[in-house]
């Protein structure tokens, strides 16, 4: 499986404000390549967070590129995935509805109703006691044939990746605006590492909508 982890984020290191709405950091360039790497990928991955905040809909916006993915013998969007461990995610969100498959990796801990409810639009994984195990969770995905991965955020979620070592690659881009605040959510929020930081490897340095794409390698 390979892992890349894409985000957009302010000049100052945030990917929203903190009233957590959704900000196009982003220009028409950067979501064209975003799309395009949705595309590539067998599933779209983020945090139950980011449905909560943004209820994104994570499905490839160009016709064209959806034609090339059939015309590929691939479904026309990658699988969605909600990594939430308490089921949380609403049925009216965006992401349950049957533009493509979606996966829902909860917890042994998801109330049993809210499992059921979910289960009517999703296909539920269920790895980890209290929080989803994400090494478990991915292996699960894995199993159904999801080998290219992008994972979309939040923060939180960015972070327990690193930390379980899962991610292979990360491009972000940093785009022209400054948001502030202490609270704002960041690349690699949770509880933030103290040693063994994940070191990186700088690739392509591009300027791109008056900021700038950095993609890095995770170093071995
Ligand atoms: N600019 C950009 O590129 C992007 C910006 N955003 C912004 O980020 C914000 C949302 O980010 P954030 O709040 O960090 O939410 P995340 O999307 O990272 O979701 C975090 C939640 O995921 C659940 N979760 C389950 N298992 C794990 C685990 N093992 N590790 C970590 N989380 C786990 C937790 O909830 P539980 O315990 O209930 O399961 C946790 O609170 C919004 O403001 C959104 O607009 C989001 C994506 C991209
Ligand atoms: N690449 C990128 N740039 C930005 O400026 C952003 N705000 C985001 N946000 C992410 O995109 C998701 C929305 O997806 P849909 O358009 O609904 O398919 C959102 O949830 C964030 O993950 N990304």
């Amino acid at each position: 499986m390979h892992v890349v982890v894409n985000a957009a984020m302010s000049a100052d290191g945030k990917l929203s404000s903190r009233r957590r709405e959704q900000i196009a950091i982003s220009g028409d360039a950067d979501f064209d390549r975003v799309d395009r790497l949705r595309a590539d990928s067998d599933a779209v991955v983020v945090g139950v967070g980011t449905v909560l905040a943004d209820d994104p809909h994570l499905t490839v916006k160009d016709e064209n590129l959806r034609d090339e993915r059939r015309t590929n013998g691939k479904p026309a969007n990658p699988a969605r995935v909600v990594v939430d461990s308490s089921a949380r995610t609403p049925s009216s969100a965006e992401v349950l509805d049957d533009a493509a498959t979606t996966y829902v990796c909860v917890s042994d801990a998801a109330p049993v109703e809210q499992r059921a409810a979910l289960a009517e639009h999703a296909d539920l994984i269920t790895a980890g006691e209290e929080r989803v195990d994400l090494l478990r969770a991915f292996a699960a995905l894995q199993e159904q044939g999801i080998e290219r991965v992008m994972v979309e955020g939040g923060g939180e979620l960015i972070f327990s990746l690193f930390e379980a070592g899962l991610v292979d690659d990360l491009s972000v881009f940093v785009g022209p605006k400054v948001i502030g605040g202490r609270d704002a959510p960041t690349l690699a929020d949770g509880d933030g590492f103290v040693e063994n930081f994940p070191e990186l490897e700088l690739g392509e340095v591009e300027r791109l909508d008056g900021g700038v794409l950095l993609t890095w390698r995770v170093a071995d």
